[in-house]
């Protein structure tokens, strides 16, 4: 395990979600994501004009709503499926927690969990996870297409978006009491494509270098962290790095964090397509 240094991850200047392909800033953005997830496998992606909307704010009390729910109720919604569903309560992670919501940007499917939670509904909460999912999937589209076409792969980028479906994770974190840092989550590499991630200003992600060091992100509140997964490793033929990454904590403050994982449809498996065509 390597030593913590003063390296930064890769911070991406975008001006706004919905930047035309094919411009000079299209262009100018895809350069510099094709370099920071060949090398970093991770960056920040920085808004002038920050799309969230609901803001920050609104979707921070959501979560707030759902982890202060007693946990027979969260409980309600485990899952077979592993990492869907309510996770928690795990002895190895004591201060995590999250609940995972299948296909988001579907309000019927968040409905589903939503009423689960609270039988006598809970519109705005719906409301909310719904349309932060909806714009956290806008970006992972951009970034998929700004890889996939720097590096010549854009004929086989429909037939990679049908393979995909997506689940919102939402993670609460305790603080630990100490000042000394503590694993709120342990290391590991996301096993599906692209993983966006919004941080509610608790800082405590940290991603590993390809040299081993440990570097932690700290986010402006006007930025998205872009994780690389494995799945994307593999349809790049392993020009994309899966980056590991964990999340420690220390003192007092609760951490909420938000990520929309972009992920193989059941059924489907990525492979990758040059490969396949017999390149
Ligand atoms: O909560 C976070 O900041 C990161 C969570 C994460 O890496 C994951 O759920 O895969
Ligand atoms: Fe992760």
């Amino acid at each position: 395990m390597g030593s913590e240094t003063t390296d930064n991850l890769p911070i991406i200047e975008f001006s706004t979600l919905d930047i035309k392909a094919g411009t000079p800033e299209w262009n100018s953005v895809k350069s510099q994501v094709r370099k920071a997830v060949e090398e970093y496998g991770c960056f920040e992606a920085l808004f002038e004009e920050f799309p969230l909307q609901p803001p920050p704010e609104a979707i921070v009390n959501a979560l707030k709503e759902l982890f202060d729910l007693p946990l027979e109720t969260k409980m309600r919604e485990v899952s077979q499926k592993p990492l869907h569903g309510y996770c928690g309560q795990w002895p190895e992670v004591p201060l995590y927690e999250s609940m995972g919501f299948e296909e988001p940007i579907s309000m019927h499917m968040v409905e589903k969990v939503t009423n689960i939670l609270w039988p006598e509904g809970n519109p705005s909460f719906s409301k909310t996870i719904h349309s932060f999912s909806k714009k956290l999937s806008e970006l992972d589209h951009m970034i998929r297409r700004m890889v996939a076409e720097s590096m010549g792969l854009e004929k086989y980028l429909e037939d990679l978006n049908n393979s995909k479906s997506y689940l919102l994770r939402v993670n609460k974190y305790e603080g630990p009491l100490t000042s000394e840092k503590m694993v709120g989550l342990m290391a590991h590499t996301d096993k599906g494509l692209v993983t966006v991630l919004y941080q509610f200003q608790v800082d405590g992600f940290e991603v590993q270098t390809q040299e081993g060091h440990w570097i932690t992100a700290n986010p402006s509140p006007s930025s998205f962290l872009v994780v690389t997964g494995e799945a994307l490793r593999t349809w790049t033929s392993g020009r994309v790095h899966a980056v590991c990454h964990r999340v420690m904590m220390s003192g007092n403050r609760t951490r909420y964090a938000a990520g929309l994982f972009a992920v193989a449809k059941t059924g489907c498996v990525i492979t990758a397509p040059e490969e396949q065509a017999g390149k």
